[in-house]
């Protein structure tokens, strides 16, 4: 069999070396040039393809190492105790929530989270409001010690409190007889309803939820 020695291709080297299995030929000298090329290209490109997955491998595990790991998100510390030392002589503002599903918490926390950002040297302290007092009578020792504080309070039914806010609000509006006890208090209440309720934000005598505790409390602030 003739081959060219010139542009051998591996098709041919193929067949030569098959005929020389079957036929007893040898390879001649050109043929044999030929095919230590095609080894030598071979070999070159075995090289240069094993370099480049190491680079890509390298690579990745360059990029997963260099990435930090998630964090989980933290939660936002609810300090139930009075201030420790450091605490001492900074603003302290609580935020209180009255919740069923979460959503008054959700902005409780996210205020919070944002006036801490913009106010580092307040302490916030983000607070379910039936966790606030185990006792009636503590609503209103802990109240006193308050400075500011924000109301997040969703209504719910015929324009009630929520579960968790049901005894604060109980105690709050049925305690008008105490008088001006919360003069130092700064406060803030956001309402939390829905317009497509009959009773949009609404309780016993058209007052809303967020709007009697308002009222109360600058009945008994002022
Ligand atoms: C069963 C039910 C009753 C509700 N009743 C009232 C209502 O009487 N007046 C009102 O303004 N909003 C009402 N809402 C709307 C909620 O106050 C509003 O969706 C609020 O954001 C819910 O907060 P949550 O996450 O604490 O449930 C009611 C919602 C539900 C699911």
């Amino acid at each position: 069999m003739q081959i060219g020695s010139e542009k051998a291709s591996s098709l041919d080297l193929l067949s030569v070396v098959v005929a020389s299995l079957s036929d007893g030929y040898g390879l001649d000298s050109s043929t044999g040039d030929a095919f230590v090329e095609n080894r030598l290209l071979i070999a070159v490109l075995s090289i240069v393809i094993v370099v480049l997955v190491g680079c890509v491998a390298i690579f990745f595990v360059w990029r997963l190492s260099g990435r930090k790991p998630v964090e989980p998100p933290k939660p936002l510390v609810v300090k139930t105790q009075m201030d420790t030392k450091e605490d001492q002589g900074k603003k302290k503002v609580t935020v209180f929530f009255g919740t069923q599903t979460r959503t008054p918490e959700g902005f409780a926390k996210a205020l919070a989270e944002e006036a801490k950002a913009r106010y580092p040297n307040a302490i916030f302290k983000v607070m379910d409001i039936d966790e606030y007092a185990t006792e009636d009578d503590e609503h209103e020792e802990n109240l006193k010690k308050e400075s500011l504080a924000l109301f997040f309070l969703a209504t719910y039914g015929d324009g009630e409190p929520t579960d968790n806010a049901a005894r604060f609000y109980k105690w709050f509006t049925e305690g008008k007889e105490r008088g001006t006890w919360l003069e130092n208090l700064q406060f803030g209440v956001f309402s939390l309803g829905n317009q497509q309720y009959e009773h949009f934000n609404k309780v016993w005598h058209d007052e809303i939820v967020a709007v009697v505790v308002d009222e109360l409390l600058h009945e008994q602030g002022i």
